[in-house]
């Protein structure tokens, strides 16, 4: 596909967003009917997709309007593209511009366009993150990282890192944590590589596996929101840890027995009903649903797509998860809580009204991380009995 040809694409798919379907919906359904497009094209076009929704508010203030058309060419003069070599006409290329496209809005100057943000989240983004509000903001507009962790049951850093080069996967360590690394060039060979099929290397936010590897010592371990299991094999890959996963909707962990055994680490699955059985555990951790407003690069149609009553959905849902989890934590055990959010009243808000509901628990580790080139936001706290 020519580069105009992409763009025609990406508009198509936002037009299909903009229609109701999820992005990763309105991908698939191109992708399916578009089978000339190779992986390039392919990647290629979610590229643009996702580029433009991380700032679509900008986009559609420089492109004039809220259609595919107009997002993309408030997203190309914002990044200074050469709008009229890609709207072209030609062949599949978008039509060129109308002379009323071509007149450049102004820019409001808000804080909401300016950092690509809903206007209704922006005091307890503020209040959230304080001086690195902006920072914070502007860092969701971009690329997130490509992490990997290295399963260390298999491979230390260096021969992963060795044998990713021989395929044209280039890397550099991640001051993250141990095991990461970012990709720095050629990411799209990882899937096919040796390292990855051999289950040497795992796709895993760097700050994900920070969160595990600040995790307190404890020989049976349950992860209670297990979702995909990325925590749950980190977890398994620590020494003298045996791991349990359990989700509320256990279609979420049907991947994790291939993942597992391809990465060499025992997880036992657990249902719901099963979970109070195999208690007490001397560690629980609940990387509990949430607004991911840290992981936003990653999935920026949610960014747009949250509002102040989900936000208290999921806050009500996490106080509720923390008070389950809490009695399924042994004598001396510890109780690990998580979100890939940067809001306070995700994290510190409610480690403290837990503390307030359970006076005879105490937190002995909290940290936050940052969204930058490192790795995605995400907050900790480990909460023990006195
Ligand atoms: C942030 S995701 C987990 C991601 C996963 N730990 C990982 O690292 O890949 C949160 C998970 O919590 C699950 N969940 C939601 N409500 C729950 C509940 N009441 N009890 C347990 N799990 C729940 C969701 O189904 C979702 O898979």
């Amino acid at each position: 596909m020519t580069p105009g040809a992409r763009v025609a694409a990406a508009i198509e798919i936002l037009d299909m967003m903009a229609a109701g379907q999820a992005a990763e919906q309105a991908l698939t359904r191109w992708a399916r009917s578009s089978r000339f497009a190779g992986s390039k094209d392919r990647a290629a076009v979610r590229d643009h997709v996702f580029d433009v929704v991380r700032t679509r508010r900008s986009a559609a203030a420089l492109g004039g309007g809220t259609s595919g058309r107009a997002l993309m060419i408030g997203a190309l003069r914002e990044a200074g593209a050469d709008i009229e070599t890609v709207f072209d006409g030609q062949g599949h290329a978008p039509a060129p511009l109308t002379a009323e496209e071509t007149t450049v809005p102004a820019m409001p100057d808000d804080l909401g366009t300016a950092w690509n943000l809903p206007d209704w989240l922006l005091p307890e983004f503020t209040r959230s993150l304080g001086e690195t509000a902006e920072a914070t903001a502007r860092a969701l507009q971009e690329r997130a990282p490509v992490s990997l962790r290295v399963n260390l049951r298999k491979a230390d850093v260096a021969a992963a890192r060795a044998d990713l080069a021989d395929e044209g996967v280039m890397t550099a360590p991640n001051p993250l944590a141990a095991a990461a690394l970012t990709i720095t060039q050629g990411a799209r060979r990882l899937r096919n590589s040796r390292a990855y099929r051999d289950g040497w290397v795992e796709l895993q936010d760097a700050a994900s596996q920070a969160v595990v590897e600040a995790l307190p010592p404890g020989r049976r371990v349950l992860d209670y929101c297990a979702g995909g299991g990325g925590k749950a094999l980190a977890i398994a890959m620590q020494d003298a840890r045996e791991v349990f996963a359990h989700d509320i909707d256990p279609r979420r962990m049907q991947d994790l027995p291939a993942r597992a055994a391809r990465a060499g680490a025992r997880i036992t699955q657990l249902a719901t009903d099963a979970v109070a059985s195999h208690a007490p555990f001397d560690l629980v951790l609940c990387d509990a649903p949430c607004s991911g407003s840290g992981s936003w690069r990653r999935a920026p149609d949610a960014k747009w797509a949250l509002t102040g009553e989900r936000l208290n959905e999921l806050t009500a849902l996490q106080d509720s998860i923390l008070t389950t989890a809490m009695t399924l934590v042994a004598p001396g055990g510890a109780l690990a809580y998580a979100t890939c959010s940067v809001l306070t009243c995700e994290n510190e808000d409610r480690i403290a009204a837990f503390l307030r509901r359970n006076a005879n628990w105490r937190q002995s580790h909290v940290r936050r991380l940052d969204v930058d080139s490192q790795g995605d936001g995400f907050f900790t706290a480990h909460l023990t009995r006195v």
